[in-house]
């Protein structure tokens, strides 16, 4: 059979990483497919043709709407980014009756509902497995690996950008500009890496493994997003000693009252294998009722890794090409008319420990008000340290870890806290999870 004719929007990092994987392993991929994969046109405004190996092969434009448009083309896979003209592209490639394959998660978690709605009108797939946590492939394993299963929670490190800047500023002291920088020529960050370090990335991937976990709709807008620009050095030490580390987190969980969305930092126990995951690698825990806790790992970020991820959808789609579009494994994991209204809860009505640091003025009776304050709101107290102030300094730093309540009633406490005189400073919280299943 003759090979499938395929267009490539974007020669960036993954873009060119998608044309060198194909080249590389062109005859095991051939033999995996049951039939040669071809990209006979890519389009990119800027590219480094060095880095590319089997460019000469390939017609390369600027115009994208032409590679969307040529009628040769079977498969379009979108490695240009961003939300327009990504939407358009892909809407259109659908219309003339093309498959995508995409790695852009911004994309899909803001306009997957629509699309998936056009492809399913069309009997044509769309596959975004590059799209969360890079490489691994945690779409699959969800979808159709833990197909069985009810899912109570998904936890995950998935923005490598975030991970990689977290671990050189903790085991190397390096600065958080410094490694962002290194990040960027490493091609791990989004184009805007504003995206990356305030958690909208995450979120983006948050959203899609939400839907995929309990079939519901893409919804985006109630995932509750804090990045890492303010984690403190202080608060990594002090984690630290009380044995935790703080990592980025994308939290999915189904409650009886609704469902919780959240990406935000994390104080986990540092013996969890997800503490240790470090540099631009990502990890998913996923827990369903019946296999218990899985964990997957890999890289999240990079060329070739994110590359693996897009050629294993073209794969997908070329054996689909002879598949009934009806019986083709559902866009969302469910079918497209069982999609649940679950609630997805606000903030406040999320349930976790919390450790807070408190900078206070060094005087008699304060501990005493905080913990009345603290017991009033009915927070109980796991661990209280009073860090000693410097030579000559007349602060302490106390640090405290809770056990589990209502974040609307741990921000009235903070609220009460923060005014009393001796409180000198807003009061850090970062919210702690122990992910034992
Ligand atoms: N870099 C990663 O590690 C990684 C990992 C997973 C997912 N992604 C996603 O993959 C996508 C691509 O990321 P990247 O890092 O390869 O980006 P990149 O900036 O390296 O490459 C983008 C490519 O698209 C081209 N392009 C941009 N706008 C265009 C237009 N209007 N017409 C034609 N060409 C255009 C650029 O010239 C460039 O060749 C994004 O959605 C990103 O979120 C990236
Ligand atoms: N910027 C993203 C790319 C992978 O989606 C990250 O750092 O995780
Ligand atoms: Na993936």
């Amino acid at each position: 059979m003759d090979a499938v004719k395929v267009g490539l929007l974007g020669l960036g990092t993954v873009g060119g990483g998608t044309v060198n994987v194909l080249t590389r392993n062109a005859d095991e991929i051939t033999r995996r497919a049951g039939r040669g994969i071809r990209i006979i046109q890519a389009a990119a405004r800027d590219y480094d043709a060095e880095a590319i190996n089997g460019l000469d092969q390939i017609d390369v434009t600027d115009d994208a709407f032409a590679v969307v448009n040529n009628p040769e083309i079977e498969i379009v896979i979108e490695l240009i980014g961003g939300y327009s003209p990504a939407r358009e592209l892909v809407l259109q490639a659908i219309e003339n009756g093309k498959h995508v394959v995409t790695a852009n998660k911004a994309l899909i978690a803001m306009h997957g509902n629509e699309i998936f709605a056009a492809a399913q009108a069309k009997g044509v797939t769309v596959a975004f497995e590059a799209g969360v946590a890079g490489g691994i492939p945690i779409i699959k394993a969800i979808r159709e690996g833990l197909a069985a299963n009810q899912i109570e929670w998904v936890a995950g490190i998935i923005n490598g950008t975030g991970n990689f800047i977290l671990s050189e500023m903790r085991d190397k002291g390096r600065d958080f500009d410094d490694v962002l920088a290194e990040a960027q020529a490493l091609g791990y960050a989004e184009a805007d890496p504003t995206f990356d370090v305030e958690g909208i990335d995450a979120a983006h991937k948050l959203t899609i493994l939400s839907s995929i976990a309990f079939g519901i709709p893409l919804q985006f807008d109630k995932t509750y997003t804090e990045g890492i620009t303010r984690i403190d050095r202080q608060d990594v030490a002090f984690a630290s000693e009380l044995g935790y580390r703080i990592k980025h987190l994308g939290i999915a969980h189904k409650t009886d009252k609704g469902i919780e969305m959240r990406v935000h930092p994390t104080l986990i126990p540092e013996r969890r294998l997800l503490a240790n995951v470090d540099g631009v690698m990502n990890a998913v825990l996923v827990k369903g009722d019946a296999v218990g806790p899985t964990l997957y790992y890999g890289a999240g970020a990079g060329s070739e890794p994110t590359a693996s991820a897009v050629v294993a959808d073209v794969v997908d789609v070329v054996r689909a090409l002879t598949t009934d579009p009806e019986n083709r494994v559902p866009h969302l994991a469910f079918q497209p008319n069982e999609l649940s209204d679950l609630p997805i809860l606000g903030m406040e009505d999320v349930e976790t420990a919390y450790y807070l640091r408190m900078q206070v003025a060094d005087e008699l009776g304060v501990m005493a008000e905080i913990t009345r304050i603290l017991a009033d709101a009915e927070i109980s107290i796991e661990a209280i340290q009073q860090k000693e102030p410097a030579e000559g300094d007349t602060q302490v730093s106390l640090i405290m870890l809770t056990h589990e309540v209502l974040e609307r009633q741990m921000n009235q406490a903070i609220k009460r806290i923060e005014a009393l005189a001796a409180v000198t400073a807003p009061v850090i919280r970062i919210r702690m999870e122990q992910l034992d299943g």
